[in-house]
């Protein structure tokens, strides 16, 4: 059994290249990929919300221009691959999930879209309205855009940026690895084999060679690194073989896995970001029916506004006080200092005749405050 996984709502599934796309025939292994669409139908039948982050754009795209099968291809040949190999990428999981009922929605991001706040806030909305409509997106890394530099060259850490991104319950790594041991398996037969790791150590991160398989790229050094941002965004992660059918049915059963739990919830560890981590550089003051509503859990609305301090940009860490100048809240805020400014003291449904758009309806959403008054 695995508790952890069926108290989770939502849950991020990464599938590696290697998984996804048999190595003789460079094609979409389609009898894995129908199984793992049925692992998807069973989480979603089960209430739960799916995302999917694959890889696979460039071992497949390589097939369809020609290139060469080999490992490391130049960069702008491994873009132009992504782009021919993202299509049909996109089109398996359509094919696969078609006769489950399931649409599939497709978003490509970079590092910076998981790092700048504005465009960070703007795929996070994108996702929650996604799964709201019970989609499941299907992401993988913006290749034919991101250089070197700026890549994250694999999946394992961007699945962990969603994961957090996405406020998930579990990130459920498939691997060719049934998880974690002492050392590299494949080449230590002394290597014994680690169930949970509690905490991720000096002597874990020494444990994990360089080793990468054919087409993957990620080895278990990037496993570890994703596994310190889900933790620390509140989310579990696990690790274990995607080399059977239906990887996450068998995990439900029991199959060997390495877990790595994370000590907070998703929405604890968020609060605990905004409430901490970040240097406020705004101030909201509020009516007292505005901090009334903040005490009982409510979103910050711009009727309740009655000042704004400093120049914050859409996404920023701002302070919300009281008319004597106490402080109640932290959040994030939905609008820039002079958006907010024109809205500040406002009907919600003035936003759009006032702004020329139809934005947000909160100046501070609940989600992303947190009370520290
Ligand atoms: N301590 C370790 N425990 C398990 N696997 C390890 C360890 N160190 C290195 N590895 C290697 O990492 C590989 C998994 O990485 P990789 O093949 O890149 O996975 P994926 O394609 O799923 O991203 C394993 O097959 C194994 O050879
Ligand atoms: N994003 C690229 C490659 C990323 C990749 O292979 O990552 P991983 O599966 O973690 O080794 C692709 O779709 O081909």
């Amino acid at each position: 059994m695995s508790p952890r996984l069926d108290a989770a709502q939502r849950v991020v599934i990464k599938i590696g290249s290697a998984l996804l796309v048999d190595k003789a025939t460079g094609e979409v292994n389609r009898p894995w990929l129908d199984a793992l669409a049925g692992d998807v139908a069973r989480l979603h039948a089960a209430g739960k919300e799916v995302i999917l982050v694959s890889s696979g754009s460039i071992a497949l795209g390589r097939r369809v221009l020609k290139l060469p099968r080999t490992r490391g291809p130049r960069l702008e040949e491994a873009q132009a691959a992504a782009a021919a190999g993202q299509i049909r990428l996109a089109g398996a999981y359509v094919d696969a999930l078609k006769p489950h009922g399931i649409s599939v929605a497709q978003i490509l991001l970079t590092p910076e879209d998981t790092e700048r706040r504005r465009r960070y806030l703007n795929a996070r909305a994108t996702l929650q309205t996604l799964l709201k409509l019970r989609a499941v997106p299907v992401i993988n890394e913006n290749d034919t855009v991101a250089t070197q530099e700026i890549r994250f060259g694999d999946n394992d850490r961007l699945a962990a940026r969603v994961s957090v991104m996405a406020g998930a319950d579990v990130l459920v790594l498939l691997s060719d690895i049934d998880g974690l041991y002492t050392a590299d398996p494949t080449t230590d037969p002394l290597a014994r084999f680690i169930p949970e790791v509690p905490e991720i150590t000096a002597e874990i991160e020494a444990m994990c060679g360089t080793t990468r398989t054919d087409v993957g790229t990620g080895g278990m050094v990037t496993k570890i690194m994703a596994a310190r941002i889900a933790v620390a965004g509140g989310c579990s992660m696990v690790i274990t073989s995607g080399k059977v059918l239906a990887p996450v049915a068998a995990l439900q059963r029991g199959a060997r896995a390495t877990w790595f739990p994370a000590a907070k919830s998703p929405a604890a560890a968020r609060k605990q970001w905004i409430a901490g981590t970040l240097k406020p550089t705004g101030r909201l003051v509020v009516d007292a029916g505005a901090a009334r509503a903040l005490k009982d859990g409510r979103s910050l609305l711009p009727a309740g506004v009655t000042a704004i301090e400093g120049s914050f940009e859409k996404g920023d860490t701002v302070v919300i006080a009281d008319a004597a100048g106490h402080e109640l809240a932290r959040g994030l805020a939905s609008y820039g200092a002079d958006e907010a400014r024109r809205i500040q003291g406002r009907n919600s449904r003035d936003i759009e005749v006032v702004l020329g758009y139809r934005g947000r309806d909160v100046l501070v959403h609940r989600d992303d405050l947190v009370l520290t008054g």
